[in-house]
């Protein structure tokens, strides 16, 4: 149940799908007022997709929610004036602590789907993470710009095809496996069921088609049983750092810890999945205090400026991760409109930064926050 949608497209006749194709750099005040432009380009039900979450969406709305309930101190006689925002993460040096969390379908969005999303990554100076649900294969996707990489896994039901994928991420130069493990089955996502929405053939994900063009193991759908042996799996297919990705409790955070994770991403996939449960940023004091150092930390869901970045990297994590708003600014100007994106949180961070005696990404580490 969990692969309904992509499964879906694989087995769809071809239809026109007209979305993103403009190539230019966005004119932007802020990452919040690019979803009401993205909705003008974007199919409706493909806009839905992306913009929507589970059930009523409360969990949605409270990863945003969370952030106004934390407070940065105003710091201006420091002395110190914000140097550089970079920071090295599993042994890639990137141009700030943000990176690209991992997004199916970027041809939903536009048509250089994910060939535009890593483009404008490395532009920016920072890293992709290619989804397996990905509209592009993890081949096409890392041709398509140098620099840092990361390779995002779900696992199916079909253990040679995953065992085969994460040898193929590792021969296409990934540095580092995301496993996601918050999607043992798909969230209840009220807007999708509405829409009956699939993917369309225009973003039927490659990765699952074979030599022939024959889809291939989607169709056996995605593990609903996920434990340390998985985590065990996805490393020594890979022989890669595992990130583990959809970690929303102290718990999970140990148990992925004892299995060997080399990192972990704190998530709740952006609130598609199950409503109801506290914003991630809510649960990342507690995780951070469970790891306590001993791998880096990534943190997604919610973060729109400045000052979420600020908050969260002085709440435990060493980089976060931005979705939605990557897909809105590929959408309204593909490889150029996600950089913009990128440059726009990077621009806001420095003067959060500066505003608040922090002069590098270390220093917001040490920073506490009021409230
Ligand atoms: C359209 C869409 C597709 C997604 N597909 C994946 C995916 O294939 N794999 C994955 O691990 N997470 C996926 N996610 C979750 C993101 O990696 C991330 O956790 C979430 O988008 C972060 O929240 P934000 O959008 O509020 O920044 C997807 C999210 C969106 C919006
Ligand atoms: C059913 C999983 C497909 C991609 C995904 O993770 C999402 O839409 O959030």
């Amino acid at each position: 149940a969990a692969g309904r949608n992509p499964q879906a497209a694989a087995s769809r006749p071809a239809e026109t799908w007209q979305t993103g194709s403009a190539e230019r750099p966005l004119q932007l005040a802020n990452l919040l007022e690019l979803e009401e432009a993205a909705a003008k380009v974007i199919p409706a039900a493909g806009f839905d997709y992306i913009a929507g979450g589970a059930e009523d969406e409360w969990t949605l709305r409270e990863n945003r929610a969370a952030f106004g309930r934390k407070q940065v101190a105003q710091r201006v006689l420091t002395g110190k004036v914000v140097t550089d925002t970079a920071t090295t993460i599993l042994g890639s040096r990137i141009a700030m602590p943000v990176i690209i969390a991992p997004m199916g379908g970027h041809g939903i969005a536009h048509v250089s789907a994910e060939a535009g999303t890593a483009r404008g990554a490395a532009a920016a100076g920072t890293l992709h993470t290619v989804s397996t649900v990905a509209t592009l294969s993890l081949e096409e996707a890392a041709q398509a710009a140098d620099g840092p990489r990361w390779f995002q896994i779900y696992l199916t039901n079909d253990d040679g095809f995953n065992a085969e994928l994460l040898q193929r991420a590792r021969a296409a130069g990934y540095n580092a496996i995301v496993f996601t493990v918050d999607v043992p089955v798909g969230g209840n996502r009220d807007r999708d069921r509405r829409n009956g929405f699939v993917y369309p053939a225009a973003a039927a994900p490659r990765n699952f088609l074979d030599a022939s063009g024959r889809p291939r193991a989607i169709d056996r759908g995605f593990k609903s049983r996920l434990d340390a042996d998985s985590i065990d799996f996805v490393k020594r297919h890979s022989g890669l750092p595992v990130v583990v990705k959809g970690v929303a409790a102290p718990d999970d955070a140990r148990l992925a810890l004892d299995a060997g994770a080399a990192g972990i991403q704190v998530s709740n996939h952006g609130g598609r999945q199950l409503d109801g449960t506290p914003a991630a940023f809510s649960v990342l004091p507690a995780i951070a205090d469970a790891v306590q150092g001993r791998v880096p930390l990534i943190f997604d869901s919610g973060v729109r400026r400045g000052t979420d970045v600020f908050k969260a990297l002085a709440s435990g994590a060493d980089v976060v991760a931005l979705g939605r708003p990557v897909l809105y600014g590929l959408a309204l100007g593909g490889w150029q409109g996600v950089q913009s994106v990128l440059q726009q949180i990077e621009r806001e961070l420095r003067t959060v930064m500066q505003l608040a005696g922090a002069a590098t990404v270390d220093d917001i580490r040490r920073t506490g926050l009021i409230g």
